[in-house]
């Protein structure tokens, strides 16, 4: 499947351009999203699991109180950057807009 093949670095920085606070590094994208508080940043996680779910495509998370960190890799592509990762970034994205 296409979708599981590893992105090249130009295609991943074209996808980094429309993902502000994004980053690429250690074959993962990654963001740090900061809220006013542990409830909301635990909202944000728990939104993130359904729409996980639905794409059948799911984050690395790690939460300090109101921090949020998310690496974004396909284990299908040898623990690599692929089309879903940046599918899931995108659906993260509007989450985090969403109060
Ligand atoms: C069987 C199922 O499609 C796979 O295990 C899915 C589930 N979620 C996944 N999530 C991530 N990040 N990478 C995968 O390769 C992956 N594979």
């Amino acid at each position: 499947m296409s979708q599981v093949e590893p992105l090249r670095q130009e295609a991943i920085e074209e996808a980094l351009a429309e993902l502000p606070g994004w980053t690429y590094a250690d074959n993962r994208l990654q963001k740090t999203y900061t809220f006013g508080s542990f409830r909301e940043a635990v909202s944000f996680i728990v939104r993130i699991a359904f729409e996980a779910e639905q794409l059948n495509h799911h984050p690395e998370l790690h939460n300090v109180y109101n921090r949020v960190t998310l690496a974004l890799t396909t284990h299908a592509a040898g623990n690599r950057v692929t089309a879903r990762d940046v599918e899931l970034a995108r659906a993260i994205e509007r989450i985090a807009w969403v109060k």
